[in-house]
């Protein structure tokens, strides 16, 4: 399978802080990569660089091919990589659809004196963007939300929404950070099942996610990040029995700490 994208030797600082160091990663087309390390591993940091949030210090980033340092996000996102945040980034008083139809801003082809002007160019980009927006809305299980305010629906919904306004635009490849944080166990089984949905339309995804077993379940690979470094890479019930991911995970083994480890 070729590579959607191409990370190697990224290293981002932050002051005295290396938040990422020298992390190397590839993601093949149709893959659900996780990324999962203890908290402030530099996960975040990674998708905020990879996005166009932050520049790294050092490395380099090929996306289908192409190098993607220094582009704005919105082109990144143009070139066909979107993401999700951790905290819910709605327009909570404004509808459903208006906060998908956003995830298309940058995409449409008609200028703003055209919009104003209401020329035809205008109102047919508009519609197609209404019939994009409502058919993702259906693939995320929200049709018949679309006139609902955004703030008004439950948090798993709203993280639906967020997932629909990544989707819309039709990203080769879709970053999730922590999609089923503040979940209960319904929305989280829910959530598995829409993730598997967007691969099987063709899209490559990339998840942060802290619930193992989810993890597990879903992710063809997981890498993993402790303190900016990546520690492994490979399957994942391997993975999740490597000393090295348990140690980063609960802290220093007994052999160091005289604390038998449970
Ligand atoms: N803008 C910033 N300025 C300074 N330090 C930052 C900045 N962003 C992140 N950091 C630091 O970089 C480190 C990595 O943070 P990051 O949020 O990427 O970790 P994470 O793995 O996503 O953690 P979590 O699982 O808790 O979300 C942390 O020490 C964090 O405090």
């Amino acid at each position: 399978m070729a590579a959607v994208l191409k990370v190697e030797g990224i290293t981002k600082r932050f002051g005295g802080l290396t938040a990422v160091s020298g992390v190397s990663l590839e993601v093949k087309q149709g893959e659900i990569l996780g990324l999962i390390g203890p908290n402030g591993a530099g996960k975040t940091t990674f998708f905020n660089i990879l996005t166009g949030l932050y520049q790294p210090n050092e490395g380099s980033i090929m996306f289908e091919g192409r190098p993607i340092q220094g582009m704005k996000p919105f082109r990144i996102a143009q070139q066909g990589m979107t993401r999700t945040f951790q905290n819910i980034r709605l327009l909570k008083d404004e509808s459903v659809l208006e906060n998908v139809k956003v995830g298309m801003f940058g995409r449409t082809r008609s200028g703003l004196w055209s919009a104003i002007l209401g020329l035809g160019s205008a109102k047919r980009e508009e519609h197609e963007v209404t019939e994009a927006s409502l058919r993702v809305l259906e693939l995320v299980g929200l049709r018949g939300f679309e006139q609902e305010q955004a703030g008004s629906l439950s948090y798993g919904n709203q993280r639906r929404v967020e997932i629909a306004r990544a989707l819309v635009s039709g990203p080769k490849l879709l970053l999730l950070d922590e999609p089923t944080a503040g979940m209960n166990g319904q929305e989280v089984h829910e959530m598995e099942a829409l993730i598997r949905t967007i691969r099987g339309s063709g899209t490559t995804l990339i998840l942060i996610e802290h619930n193992v077993g989810m993890v597990c379940k879903l992710c063809d690979r997981v890498a993993v990040l402790d303190h900016g470094e990546k520690i492994a890479d490979g399957d994942p019930h391997e993975i999740m029995n490597s000393p090295a991911v348990i140690e980063a995970y609960i802290g220093k083994t007994e052999s160091e700490e005289g604390i038998p480890v449970a």
